[in-house]
């Protein structure tokens, strides 16, 4: 089975979280999901390196991650591929960016984003994320 690396971001303005909505997809179980931003580690980047390409190609925003915001990473094997996940948490002090990929995008409070159809490896994200202090 194939097995991807992935960075994903946690970005949060004013308390809130941004979910973004996947478009369609040959998988149907991750079309439409929710999920963080982020997406595949390409050879020779660090993970840093490759979330911080991914948020401006996906968004055209540029912010600059540092090891230090590491907030978890997940293993989960979906039906036809594995992916391993690494998130950061990475505050922005602007809502504004360009939806490239995506289909939809909510700004939600930690107490709410459970109620999205996430992703099935975001799930344990979501949960530490209520428990969790960082938002
Ligand atoms: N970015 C991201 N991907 C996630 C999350 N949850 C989850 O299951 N995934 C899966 C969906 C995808 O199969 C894979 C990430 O690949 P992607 O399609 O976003 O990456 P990419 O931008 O490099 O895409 P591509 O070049 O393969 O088209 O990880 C998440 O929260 N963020």
């Amino acid at each position: 089975m194939k097995h991807y690396y992935v960075t994903a971001a946690i970005l949060i303005n004013n308390g809130e979280i941004l979910c973004m909505q996947r478009g369609p997809s040959k998988y149907e179980y991750v079309a439409y999901k929710y999920e963080f931003p982020g997406g595949k580690v390409e050879e020779s980047e660090s993970l840093e390196g490759c979330l911080q390409r991914e948020l401006k190609e996906e968004m055209g925003i540029v912010v600059e991650i540092m090891p230090e915001q590491f907030f978890m990473t997940v293993e989960h094997s979906y039906p036809d591929f594995a992916i391993t996940m690494h998130t950061y948490i990475c505050p922005v002090n602007t809502r504004e960016f360009i939806m490239h990929e995506h289909k939809d995008f909510k700004w939600l409070p930690k107490e709410k984003i459970s109620v999205l159809d996430w992703a099935d490896a975001d799930k344990p994200i979501v949960e530490s994320l209520l428990k969790s202090e960082v938002v």
